[in-house]
Protein backbone atom coordinates (compact mmCIF):
# COMPACT_ATOMS: atom_id res chain seq x y z
CA UNK A 1 0.00 0.00 0.00
CA UNK A 2 2.80 2.36 0.75
CA UNK A 3 3.93 1.69 -2.26
CA UNK A 4 1.29 2.40 -4.32
CA UNK A 5 0.85 6.09 -2.16
CA UNK A 6 4.41 6.46 -2.91
CA UNK A 7 4.46 5.83 -6.80
CA UNK A 8 1.21 8.05 -6.69
CA UNK A 9 2.80 10.76 -4.95
CA UNK A 10 5.67 10.54 -7.31
CA UNK A 11 3.50 10.46 -10.60
CA UNK A 12 1.71 13.93 -8.92
CA UNK A 13 4.94 15.51 -8.43
CA UNK A 14 5.92 15.34 -11.66
CA UNK A 15 2.83 15.94 -13.20
CA UNK A 16 2.97 18.95 -11.95
CA UNK A 17 6.72 19.69 -12.50
CA UNK A 18 6.32 19.16 -16.36
CA UNK A 19 2.86 21.44 -15.80
CA UNK A 20 4.75 24.02 -14.17
CA UNK A 21 7.56 23.70 -17.04
CA UNK A 22 5.11 23.61 -19.84
CA UNK A 23 3.34 27.18 -18.79
CA UNK A 24 6.84 28.53 -18.49
CA UNK A 25 8.00 27.32 -22.11
CA UNK A 26 8.83 30.78 -23.63
CA UNK A 27 6.95 29.33 -26.92
CA UNK A 28 3.82 29.41 -24.51
CA UNK A 29 4.01 32.66 -22.94
CA UNK A 30 4.51 34.51 -26.11
CA UNK A 31 1.51 32.64 -27.54
CA UNK A 32 -0.82 33.22 -24.24
CA UNK A 33 0.40 37.26 -24.62
CA UNK A 34 -0.45 37.59 -28.13
CA UNK A 35 -3.53 35.41 -27.87
CA UNK A 36 -4.58 37.75 -24.73
CA UNK A 37 -4.06 40.43 -26.80
CA UNK A 38 -7.65 40.13 -28.36
CA UNK A 39 -10.85 40.49 -26.59
CA UNK A 40 -12.76 37.87 -25.14
CA UNK A 41 -14.89 36.35 -22.49
CA UNK A 42 -13.33 36.84 -19.22
CA UNK A 43 -10.89 33.11 -18.92
CA UNK A 44 -9.60 31.30 -15.70
CA UNK A 45 -5.30 30.09 -15.61
CA UNK A 46 -5.88 26.25 -16.51
CA UNK A 47 -9.82 26.03 -17.01
CA UNK A 48 -9.95 28.82 -19.88
CA UNK A 49 -13.65 29.22 -20.89
CA UNK A 50 -14.66 25.63 -19.36
CA UNK A 51 -17.10 27.38 -17.06
CA UNK A 52 -18.91 29.25 -19.47
CA UNK A 53 -19.18 25.60 -21.15
CA UNK A 54 -20.95 24.01 -18.40
CA UNK A 55 -23.60 26.50 -19.54
CA UNK A 56 -24.00 25.22 -23.13
CA UNK A 57 -27.04 23.50 -24.23
CA UNK A 58 -27.93 21.86 -27.35
CA UNK A 59 -30.68 24.09 -27.44
CA UNK A 60 -28.77 27.22 -26.49
CA UNK A 61 -25.09 26.73 -27.79
CA UNK A 62 -26.15 28.42 -30.85
CA UNK A 63 -26.95 31.44 -28.97
CA UNK A 64 -24.15 32.20 -26.32
CA UNK A 65 -21.77 31.75 -29.32
CA UNK A 66 -23.82 34.13 -31.00
CA UNK A 67 -23.90 36.71 -28.16
CA UNK A 68 -20.36 36.36 -27.92
CA UNK A 69 -19.37 36.88 -31.26
CA UNK A 70 -21.40 39.74 -31.85
CA UNK A 71 -19.82 41.71 -28.55
CA UNK A 72 -16.94 41.22 -29.46
CA UNK A 73 -17.43 41.77 -33.16
CA UNK A 74 -14.93 40.83 -35.59
CA UNK A 75 -12.42 39.09 -33.51
CA UNK A 76 -12.08 37.44 -30.21
CA UNK A 77 -10.34 35.04 -28.38
CA UNK A 78 -11.25 32.07 -26.17
CA UNK A 79 -9.62 29.54 -24.52
CA UNK A 80 -10.48 25.38 -24.44
CA UNK A 81 -8.85 25.08 -21.21
CA UNK A 82 -5.05 25.40 -22.08
CA UNK A 83 -5.98 25.59 -25.73
CA UNK A 84 -5.79 29.16 -27.44
CA UNK A 85 -8.60 29.59 -29.68
CA UNK A 86 -9.08 32.64 -32.05
CA UNK A 87 -12.57 33.37 -33.39
CA UNK A 88 -13.07 35.31 -37.31
CA UNK A 89 -16.34 36.33 -38.62
CA UNK A 90 -14.95 39.23 -41.02
CA UNK A 91 -14.03 38.09 -44.66
CA UNK A 92 -10.67 39.82 -44.62
CA UNK A 93 -9.43 37.22 -41.42
CA UNK A 94 -10.97 34.49 -42.99
CA UNK A 95 -9.54 35.26 -46.94
CA UNK A 96 -5.80 35.03 -44.86
CA UNK A 97 -6.89 31.57 -43.10
CA UNK A 98 -8.26 30.13 -46.51
CA UNK A 99 -5.80 31.45 -49.03
CA UNK A 100 -3.20 29.73 -46.83
CA UNK A 101 -1.78 26.57 -48.69
CA UNK A 102 0.46 25.98 -45.18
CA UNK A 103 -2.75 26.29 -42.34
CA UNK A 104 -4.70 23.43 -44.02
CA UNK A 105 -4.96 21.26 -40.84
CA UNK A 106 -7.99 21.20 -39.79
CA UNK A 107 -8.70 22.04 -35.95
CA UNK A 108 -9.06 20.02 -32.99
CA UNK A 109 -12.82 18.98 -32.51
CA UNK A 110 -12.21 16.93 -36.03
CA UNK A 111 -11.02 14.78 -33.72
CA UNK A 112 -14.71 13.50 -32.59
CA UNK A 113 -14.65 12.27 -35.97
CA UNK A 114 -12.19 9.64 -36.54
CA UNK A 115 -13.39 6.86 -35.43
CA UNK A 116 -16.12 7.47 -38.14
CA UNK A 117 -14.28 9.22 -40.90
CA UNK A 118 -10.94 7.90 -40.01
CA UNK A 119 -8.58 10.43 -41.76
CA UNK A 120 -10.32 10.48 -45.04
CA UNK A 121 -10.46 13.70 -47.24
CA UNK A 122 -12.16 15.69 -44.96
CA UNK A 123 -10.05 14.96 -41.90
CA UNK A 124 -6.89 14.57 -43.24
CA UNK A 125 -4.02 16.48 -43.43
CA UNK A 126 -0.49 16.57 -44.96
CA UNK A 127 0.92 14.33 -47.57
CA UNK A 128 -1.61 11.77 -46.91
CA UNK A 129 -4.75 14.39 -47.85
CA UNK A 130 -2.40 15.91 -50.60
CA UNK A 131 -2.53 12.41 -51.94
CA UNK A 132 -6.18 11.45 -51.56
CA UNK A 133 -7.26 14.76 -53.15
CA UNK A 134 -5.69 14.68 -55.90
CA UNK A 135 -6.83 10.81 -56.85
CA UNK A 136 -10.29 11.96 -55.94
CA UNK A 137 -11.08 15.08 -57.80
CA UNK A 138 -11.00 13.55 -61.20
CA UNK A 139 -14.06 11.60 -59.36
CA UNK A 140 -15.99 14.72 -59.57
CA UNK A 141 -15.81 15.77 -63.05
CA UNK A 142 -18.51 17.07 -64.93
CA UNK A 143 -19.01 13.20 -67.06
CA UNK A 144 -19.07 11.13 -64.00
CA UNK A 145 -21.67 13.93 -62.47
CA UNK A 146 -23.87 13.76 -65.78
CA UNK A 147 -23.90 9.72 -65.25
CA UNK A 148 -25.96 10.56 -61.84
CA UNK A 149 -28.69 12.79 -63.09
CA UNK A 150 -30.79 9.61 -63.24
CA UNK A 151 -29.81 8.95 -59.79
CA UNK A 152 -31.00 12.53 -58.43
CA UNK A 153 -34.84 12.54 -60.93
CA UNK A 154 -35.48 9.01 -59.77
CA UNK A 155 -34.98 9.84 -56.19
CA UNK A 156 -36.65 13.06 -56.07
CA UNK A 157 -39.55 11.22 -58.40
CA UNK A 158 -39.88 8.97 -55.60
CA UNK A 159 -40.08 12.00 -53.14
CA UNK A 160 -42.97 13.72 -54.69
CA UNK A 161 -45.02 10.12 -54.61
CA UNK A 162 -44.25 10.69 -50.87
CA UNK A 163 -45.14 14.16 -50.76
CA UNK A 164 -48.25 13.54 -52.57
CA UNK A 165 -49.72 11.96 -49.69
CA UNK A 166 -49.36 15.29 -47.69
CA UNK A 167 -51.55 17.16 -50.24
CA UNK A 168 -54.77 18.71 -48.18
CA UNK A 169 -52.98 18.22 -44.35
CA UNK A 170 -53.68 22.09 -43.51
CA UNK A 171 -52.04 21.18 -40.14
CA UNK A 172 -48.52 20.79 -42.00
CA UNK A 173 -46.25 18.15 -41.62
CA UNK A 174 -42.21 18.24 -41.14
CA UNK A 175 -40.05 18.39 -43.95
CA UNK A 176 -36.81 17.54 -42.44
CA UNK A 177 -37.37 13.54 -42.50
CA UNK A 178 -38.46 13.48 -46.23
CA UNK A 179 -35.96 15.17 -47.26
CA UNK A 180 -32.82 13.77 -45.26
CA UNK A 181 -33.87 10.51 -46.15
CA UNK A 182 -33.78 11.22 -50.32
CA UNK A 183 -30.64 12.76 -49.64
CA UNK A 184 -29.58 9.48 -47.92
CA UNK A 185 -30.97 7.28 -51.27
CA UNK A 186 -29.23 9.69 -53.17
CA UNK A 187 -25.69 9.55 -51.44
CA UNK A 188 -25.90 6.12 -50.69
CA UNK A 189 -26.58 4.88 -54.66
CA UNK A 190 -23.82 7.69 -55.73
CA UNK A 191 -21.26 6.77 -53.17
CA UNK A 192 -21.79 3.26 -52.53
CA UNK A 193 -23.68 2.21 -55.67
CA UNK A 194 -26.14 1.14 -53.08
CA UNK A 195 -29.95 1.06 -53.02
CA UNK A 196 -30.62 1.92 -49.44
CA UNK A 197 -34.49 2.75 -49.69
CA UNK A 198 -34.58 5.26 -47.01
CA UNK A 199 -37.53 6.57 -48.74
CA UNK A 200 -39.17 3.20 -48.34
CA UNK A 201 -37.57 1.69 -45.35
CA UNK A 202 -38.10 4.17 -42.76
CA UNK A 203 -36.80 1.69 -40.23
CA UNK A 204 -33.11 0.78 -41.85
CA UNK A 205 -30.97 0.27 -39.56
CA UNK A 206 -27.88 2.16 -41.14
CA UNK A 207 -30.23 5.55 -41.19
CA UNK A 208 -31.19 4.76 -37.58
CA UNK A 209 -27.04 4.56 -36.71
CA UNK A 210 -26.33 8.05 -38.69
CA UNK A 211 -29.00 9.56 -36.97
CA UNK A 212 -27.68 8.68 -33.57
CA UNK A 213 -23.61 9.05 -34.82
CA UNK A 214 -24.46 12.68 -35.46
CA UNK A 215 -26.78 13.71 -32.76
CA UNK A 216 -24.01 12.18 -30.08
CA UNK A 217 -21.47 13.78 -31.87
CA UNK A 218 -22.20 17.40 -31.72
CA UNK A 219 -23.42 16.89 -28.25
CA UNK A 220 -19.38 15.62 -27.39
CA UNK A 221 -18.61 19.06 -29.19
CA UNK A 222 -20.25 20.56 -26.54
CA UNK A 223 -19.11 18.84 -23.24
CA UNK A 224 -15.51 19.80 -22.55
CA UNK A 225 -15.34 16.72 -20.31
CA UNK A 226 -16.01 14.69 -22.53
CA UNK A 227 -13.10 15.03 -24.77
CA UNK A 228 -10.76 12.95 -23.54
CA UNK A 229 -11.73 9.25 -25.65
CA UNK A 230 -11.19 6.99 -22.19
CA UNK A 231 -13.39 8.79 -20.41
CA UNK A 232 -16.01 9.14 -23.38
CA UNK A 233 -15.90 5.60 -24.49
CA UNK A 234 -16.95 4.53 -20.79
CA UNK A 235 -19.90 6.64 -20.65
CA UNK A 236 -23.31 5.58 -21.44
CA UNK A 237 -23.64 7.33 -24.64
CA UNK A 238 -19.53 6.46 -25.25
CA UNK A 239 -20.93 3.17 -25.74
CA UNK A 240 -24.45 4.22 -27.66
CA UNK A 241 -21.66 5.55 -30.40
CA UNK A 242 -19.66 2.60 -30.63
CA UNK A 243 -23.09 0.30 -30.99
CA UNK A 244 -23.61 3.02 -34.31
CA UNK A 245 -20.37 3.06 -35.54
CA UNK A 246 -20.11 -0.75 -35.48
CA UNK A 247 -23.27 -0.63 -37.92
CA UNK A 248 -22.27 1.80 -40.08
CA UNK A 249 -18.35 0.29 -40.61
CA UNK A 250 -19.95 -3.06 -41.01
CA UNK A 251 -22.05 -1.72 -43.66
CA UNK A 252 -19.54 -0.08 -45.69
CA UNK A 253 -17.38 -2.91 -45.19
CA UNK A 254 -19.09 -5.33 -46.38
CA UNK A 255 -20.42 -3.19 -49.94
CA UNK A 256 -16.32 -2.78 -50.57
CA UNK A 257 -15.84 -6.37 -49.97
CA UNK A 258 -19.30 -7.42 -52.29
CA UNK A 259 -17.70 -4.52 -54.81
CA UNK A 260 -14.15 -6.13 -54.59
CA UNK A 261 -15.57 -9.57 -55.76
CA UNK A 262 -17.69 -8.41 -58.84
CA UNK A 263 -16.19 -5.10 -59.84
CA UNK A 264 -17.76 -2.79 -62.37
CA UNK A 265 -15.76 -2.40 -65.41
CA UNK A 266 -15.29 -0.72 -69.00
CA UNK A 267 -15.63 -2.80 -71.57
CA UNK A 268 -14.05 -1.93 -75.02
CA UNK A 269 -17.00 0.23 -76.37
CA UNK A 270 -16.31 2.79 -72.99
CA UNK A 271 -19.49 1.03 -71.36
CA UNK A 272 -19.60 0.14 -67.09
CA UNK A 273 -20.82 -3.46 -66.54
CA UNK A 274 -20.62 -5.63 -64.14
CA UNK A 275 -18.90 -9.08 -63.64
CA UNK A 276 -21.89 -10.97 -65.64
CA UNK A 277 -21.73 -7.88 -68.46
CA UNK A 278 -25.27 -6.40 -67.87
CA UNK A 279 -24.74 -2.59 -68.08
CA UNK A 280 -23.91 -0.78 -64.53
CA UNK A 281 -23.50 2.87 -63.26
CA UNK A 282 -19.73 3.80 -61.60
CA UNK A 283 -20.10 5.03 -58.21
CA UNK A 284 -17.64 6.52 -56.62
CA UNK A 285 -16.41 3.41 -54.86
CA UNK A 286 -15.97 2.13 -58.20
CA UNK A 287 -13.77 4.87 -59.44
CA UNK A 288 -11.88 4.27 -55.78
CA UNK A 289 -11.35 0.95 -56.42
CA UNK A 290 -10.04 1.20 -59.57
CA UNK A 291 -7.51 4.14 -58.18
CA UNK A 292 -6.56 1.82 -55.82
CA UNK A 293 -4.61 -0.61 -58.14
CA UNK A 294 -5.33 -3.40 -56.50
CA UNK A 295 -4.48 -1.81 -52.56
CA UNK A 296 -0.90 -0.28 -54.16
CA UNK A 297 -2.05 3.10 -53.93
CA UNK A 298 -5.42 3.07 -51.61
CA UNK A 299 -5.69 -0.13 -48.89
CA UNK A 300 -8.69 -1.39 -48.28
CA UNK A 301 -9.26 1.01 -45.03
CA UNK A 302 -8.41 4.44 -46.99
CA UNK A 303 -11.41 3.38 -49.26
CA UNK A 304 -13.31 2.74 -46.40
CA UNK A 305 -12.73 6.36 -44.82
CA UNK A 306 -13.03 7.75 -48.18
CA UNK A 307 -16.72 6.12 -48.66
CA UNK A 308 -17.82 6.92 -44.75
CA UNK A 309 -16.95 10.43 -45.54
CA UNK A 310 -18.92 11.13 -48.83
CA UNK A 311 -21.91 9.34 -46.89
CA UNK A 312 -21.77 11.89 -43.83
CA UNK A 313 -20.64 14.89 -46.10
CA UNK A 314 -22.59 14.27 -48.82
CA UNK A 315 -26.20 13.65 -47.21
CA UNK A 316 -26.04 16.05 -43.59
CA UNK A 317 -25.27 18.87 -45.75
CA UNK A 318 -27.38 18.89 -48.77
CA UNK A 319 -30.28 17.65 -46.73
CA UNK A 320 -30.04 20.89 -44.13
CA UNK A 321 -29.58 23.32 -47.54
CA UNK A 322 -32.36 21.47 -48.77
CA UNK A 323 -35.00 21.93 -46.12
CA UNK A 324 -33.78 26.23 -45.50
CA UNK A 325 -34.46 26.72 -48.87
CA UNK A 326 -38.01 25.31 -48.94
CA UNK A 327 -38.54 26.91 -45.96
CA UNK A 328 -37.63 30.28 -47.09
CA UNK A 329 -39.56 29.31 -50.25
CA UNK A 330 -42.47 28.65 -48.33
CA UNK A 331 -42.47 31.87 -46.43
CA UNK A 332 -41.57 34.03 -50.01
CA UNK A 333 -44.65 33.50 -52.17
CA UNK A 334 -43.57 35.33 -54.79
CA UNK A 335 -40.04 34.24 -55.23
CA UNK A 336 -41.16 30.46 -55.31
CA UNK A 337 -43.77 31.71 -58.11
CA UNK A 338 -40.49 33.13 -59.81
CA UNK A 339 -38.97 29.88 -59.84
CA UNK A 340 -42.04 28.19 -60.97
CA UNK A 341 -42.08 30.80 -63.75
CA UNK A 342 -38.19 29.82 -64.32
CA UNK A 343 -39.07 26.06 -64.58
CA UNK A 344 -42.32 26.59 -66.79
CA UNK A 345 -40.09 28.17 -69.37
CA UNK A 346 -37.36 25.74 -69.44
CA UNK A 347 -39.94 22.86 -69.41
CA UNK A 348 -42.87 24.36 -71.79
CA UNK A 349 -45.75 22.05 -70.84
CA UNK A 350 -43.94 18.57 -70.85
CA UNK A 351 -43.74 16.59 -67.64
CA UNK A 352 -40.01 15.32 -68.93
CA UNK A 353 -36.76 14.86 -65.92
CA UNK A 354 -34.13 18.12 -66.12
CA UNK A 355 -31.17 17.25 -68.07
CA UNK A 356 -28.11 18.81 -67.51
CA UNK A 357 -28.53 21.64 -69.68
CA UNK A 358 -31.81 22.26 -68.02
CA UNK A 359 -30.10 22.52 -64.89
CA UNK A 360 -27.75 25.07 -66.14
CA UNK A 361 -30.52 27.25 -67.51
CA UNK A 362 -31.88 27.39 -63.65
CA UNK A 363 -30.47 30.77 -63.09
CA UNK A 364 -33.11 32.10 -60.74
CA UNK A 365 -33.57 28.99 -58.15
CA UNK A 366 -29.03 29.05 -58.42
CA UNK A 367 -29.34 32.48 -57.12
CA UNK A 368 -32.54 31.33 -54.48
CA UNK A 369 -30.12 28.23 -53.41
CA UNK A 370 -27.07 30.90 -52.59
CA UNK A 371 -28.90 33.22 -50.91
CA UNK A 372 -30.61 30.60 -48.51
CA UNK A 373 -26.78 28.91 -48.13
CA UNK A 374 -26.24 32.83 -47.31
CA UNK A 375 -28.92 32.79 -44.45
CA UNK A 376 -28.36 29.32 -43.51
CA UNK A 377 -24.89 28.20 -44.30
CA UNK A 378 -25.09 24.42 -43.51
CA UNK A 379 -21.63 24.30 -42.01
CA UNK A 380 -21.73 27.29 -39.96
CA UNK A 381 -18.25 27.32 -38.69
CA UNK A 382 -15.48 25.16 -39.57
CA UNK A 383 -11.70 25.32 -37.51
CA UNK A 384 -8.23 24.94 -38.28
CA UNK A 385 -5.10 24.36 -36.31
CA UNK A 386 -2.35 26.73 -37.22
CA UNK A 387 0.38 25.09 -37.93
CA UNK A 388 2.73 28.40 -39.26
CA UNK A 389 2.44 31.44 -37.38
CA UNK A 390 0.10 34.23 -38.97
CA UNK A 391 0.63 38.02 -39.12
CA UNK A 392 -2.77 39.80 -38.71
CA UNK A 393 -1.86 43.76 -38.13
CA UNK A 394 -0.62 44.47 -34.76
CA UNK A 395 -1.03 40.67 -34.22
CA UNK A 396 1.22 37.41 -34.49
CA UNK A 397 -1.06 34.51 -33.49
CA UNK A 398 1.62 31.88 -33.67
CA UNK A 399 1.26 28.09 -34.57
CA UNK A 400 -0.32 25.34 -32.51
CA UNK A 401 -3.91 27.82 -31.78
CA UNK A 402 -6.75 27.02 -33.08
CA UNK A 403 -8.53 28.96 -35.30
CA UNK A 404 -12.64 29.17 -35.51
CA UNK A 405 -14.10 30.59 -38.86
CA UNK A 406 -18.18 31.99 -38.43
CA UNK A 407 -19.27 31.64 -41.25
CA UNK A 408 -22.97 32.15 -40.35
CA UNK A 409 -21.88 35.75 -38.82
CA UNK A 410 -19.77 36.50 -42.15
CA UNK A 411 -22.26 35.61 -44.47
CA UNK A 412 -24.68 38.19 -42.59
CA UNK A 413 -22.10 41.46 -42.35
CA UNK A 414 -23.89 44.18 -43.35
CA UNK A 415 -20.97 45.91 -44.81
CA UNK A 416 -21.34 43.13 -47.91
CA UNK A 417 -25.19 42.40 -47.74
CA UNK A 418 -26.91 45.36 -46.69
CA UNK A 419 -30.47 44.51 -44.78
CA UNK A 420 -28.62 41.05 -44.08
CA UNK A 421 -31.29 39.03 -42.52
CA UNK A 422 -33.32 39.59 -45.45
CA UNK A 423 -34.00 36.93 -47.93
CA UNK A 424 -33.27 38.63 -51.23
CA UNK A 425 -31.95 36.30 -54.21
CA UNK A 426 -31.13 39.12 -56.16
CA UNK A 427 -27.74 39.09 -53.67
CA UNK A 428 -26.52 37.24 -56.17
CA UNK A 429 -27.69 38.74 -59.32
CA UNK A 430 -23.88 38.72 -61.44
CA UNK A 431 -23.15 41.92 -60.72
CA UNK A 432 -23.77 42.09 -57.14
CA UNK A 433 -21.40 39.18 -57.18
CA UNK A 434 -18.76 41.16 -59.07
CA UNK A 435 -17.88 43.62 -56.50
CA UNK A 436 -18.02 41.88 -53.76
CA UNK A 437 -15.18 40.48 -51.69
CA UNK A 438 -14.41 36.92 -52.58
CA UNK A 439 -14.68 36.03 -48.84
CA UNK A 440 -17.56 37.97 -47.51
CA UNK A 441 -19.89 34.54 -48.78
CA UNK A 442 -17.95 30.79 -48.50
CA UNK A 443 -20.56 28.56 -47.97
CA UNK A 444 -18.32 25.82 -49.04
CA UNK A 445 -15.75 27.01 -47.84
CA UNK A 446 -12.79 28.13 -50.68
CA UNK A 447 -9.00 27.53 -51.21
CA UNK A 448 -7.27 24.38 -51.39
CA UNK A 449 -9.63 22.77 -48.81
CA UNK A 450 -12.78 23.54 -50.12
CA UNK A 451 -15.80 21.43 -50.27
CA UNK A 452 -14.86 18.90 -53.22
CA UNK A 453 -18.52 18.15 -53.61
CA UNK A 454 -19.99 21.49 -54.31
CA UNK A 455 -21.53 20.55 -58.27
CA UNK A 456 -22.56 17.82 -56.71
CA UNK A 457 -24.87 19.30 -54.02
CA UNK A 458 -26.06 21.97 -56.39
CA UNK A 459 -26.84 19.46 -59.21
CA UNK A 460 -28.63 17.36 -56.53
CA UNK A 461 -30.39 20.46 -54.80
CA UNK A 462 -31.63 21.98 -57.90
CA UNK A 463 -33.20 18.80 -59.52
CA UNK A 464 -35.09 17.77 -56.17
CA UNK A 465 -35.79 21.66 -55.53
CA UNK A 466 -37.22 21.68 -59.47
CA UNK A 467 -39.06 18.16 -58.85
CA UNK A 468 -40.77 19.83 -55.87
CA UNK A 469 -41.85 23.62 -57.26
CA UNK A 470 -43.48 21.67 -60.52
CA UNK A 471 -45.80 19.61 -58.77
CA UNK A 472 -46.23 21.57 -55.19
CA UNK A 473 -47.30 24.88 -54.05
CA UNK A 474 -45.33 24.95 -50.50
CA UNK A 475 -46.18 27.14 -47.81
CA UNK A 476 -44.07 27.72 -44.58
CA UNK A 477 -46.40 27.58 -41.06
CA UNK A 478 -43.47 29.31 -39.50
CA UNK A 479 -41.75 32.58 -39.76
CA UNK A 480 -37.75 32.50 -39.58
CA UNK A 481 -37.65 34.94 -36.36
CA UNK A 482 -39.99 31.86 -35.16
CA UNK A 483 -37.30 28.82 -35.81
CA UNK A 484 -34.39 28.26 -33.60
CA UNK A 485 -31.87 26.55 -34.86
CA UNK A 486 -28.72 24.00 -33.55
CA UNK A 487 -25.84 25.43 -34.25
CA UNK A 488 -23.65 21.91 -34.61
CA UNK A 489 -21.57 20.33 -37.73
CA UNK A 490 -24.49 21.28 -39.27
CA UNK A 491 -26.83 24.65 -39.27
CA UNK A 492 -30.39 22.46 -38.33
CA UNK A 493 -33.50 23.87 -37.06
CA UNK A 494 -34.01 22.64 -33.50
CA UNK A 495 -38.08 21.75 -33.87
CA UNK A 496 -39.94 20.62 -36.84
CA UNK A 497 -40.26 22.53 -40.26
CA UNK A 498 -43.68 22.67 -40.60
CA UNK A 499 -44.75 23.34 -44.62
CA UNK A 500 -48.07 22.30 -46.56
CA UNK A 501 -48.16 21.20 -49.88
CA UNK A 502 -50.85 22.06 -52.56
CA UNK A 503 -50.83 20.71 -55.80
CA UNK A 504 -50.29 22.59 -58.87
C1 LIG B 1 -24.90 22.18 -49.56
C2 LIG B 1 -24.04 21.20 -49.51
C3 LIG B 1 -22.65 21.28 -48.98
C4 LIG B 1 -22.04 22.25 -48.24
C5 LIG B 1 -22.64 23.57 -47.77
C6 LIG B 1 -20.69 21.81 -47.99
C7 LIG B 1 -19.74 22.55 -47.29
C8 LIG B 1 -18.45 22.14 -47.09
C9 LIG B 1 -17.47 22.90 -46.35
C10 LIG B 1 -17.73 24.24 -45.69
C11 LIG B 1 -16.31 22.19 -46.36
C12 LIG B 1 -15.02 22.56 -45.66
C13 LIG B 1 -15.13 22.10 -44.23
C14 LIG B 1 -13.91 22.40 -43.42
O1 LIG B 1 -13.00 23.09 -43.83
O2 LIG B 1 -13.89 21.87 -42.33
C15 LIG B 1 -16.56 20.97 -47.08
C16 LIG B 1 -15.61 19.99 -47.30
C17 LIG B 1 -15.88 18.80 -47.92
N1 LIG B 1 -17.07 18.41 -48.52
FE1 LIG B 1 -18.73 19.54 -48.65
N2 LIG B 1 -20.51 20.58 -48.55
C18 LIG B 1 -21.67 20.22 -49.18
C19 LIG B 1 -21.90 19.05 -49.90
C20 LIG B 1 -20.98 18.05 -50.10
C21 LIG B 1 -21.21 16.86 -50.87
C22 LIG B 1 -22.51 16.56 -51.60
C23 LIG B 1 -20.09 16.09 -50.78
C24 LIG B 1 -19.77 14.74 -51.39
C25 LIG B 1 -20.52 14.09 -52.22
C26 LIG B 1 -19.13 16.83 -49.98
C27 LIG B 1 -17.88 16.38 -49.66
C28 LIG B 1 -16.93 17.13 -48.99
C29 LIG B 1 -15.59 16.66 -48.70
C30 LIG B 1 -15.03 15.29 -49.03
C31 LIG B 1 -14.93 17.71 -48.04
C32 LIG B 1 -13.48 17.73 -47.57
C33 LIG B 1 -12.62 18.31 -48.68
C34 LIG B 1 -11.14 18.46 -48.35
O3 LIG B 1 -10.82 18.80 -47.23
O4 LIG B 1 -10.37 18.22 -49.26
N3 LIG B 1 -19.71 18.01 -49.58
N4 LIG B 1 -17.87 20.95 -47.53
Amino acid sequence: MELVSAALLVLAVSAGCAWILWFNNPRRRRMVREVDKLPGPPALPLLGNALLALRFTRENFFYVIHDITMTYWPRYRSWYGPTPEINFSEADDIEIILRSSVNIKKGMLYHFLHPWLGTGLLTSSGQKWHLHRKLITPTFHFKILETFQEVFTDKSRILVEKLNKEVGNKKGFDVYPYITRCALDIISETAMGVELNAQEDKDSPYVSAVYEISELLAERAMRLWLYPDFIYFSTKRGKRFKRSLNILHSFSKKIINDRKQKPIRKNETGETTDDVGTKRRMAFLDLLLEASQGGAVLTDEEIREEVDTFMFEGHDTTSASLVWTLFLLGNHPEVQERVFEEQAAIFQNSDRVPTMQDLTEMKYLERVIKESLRLYPSVPFFMRSLVEDIQLGEYTFPAGCQVTLHIYHAHRNPKYFPNPDEFNPDNFLPEKVQGRHPYAYVPFSAGSRNCIGQKFALQEEKTVLSAIVRNFRVRALDRPADVKMYGELVLRPQGPIRLTVERR
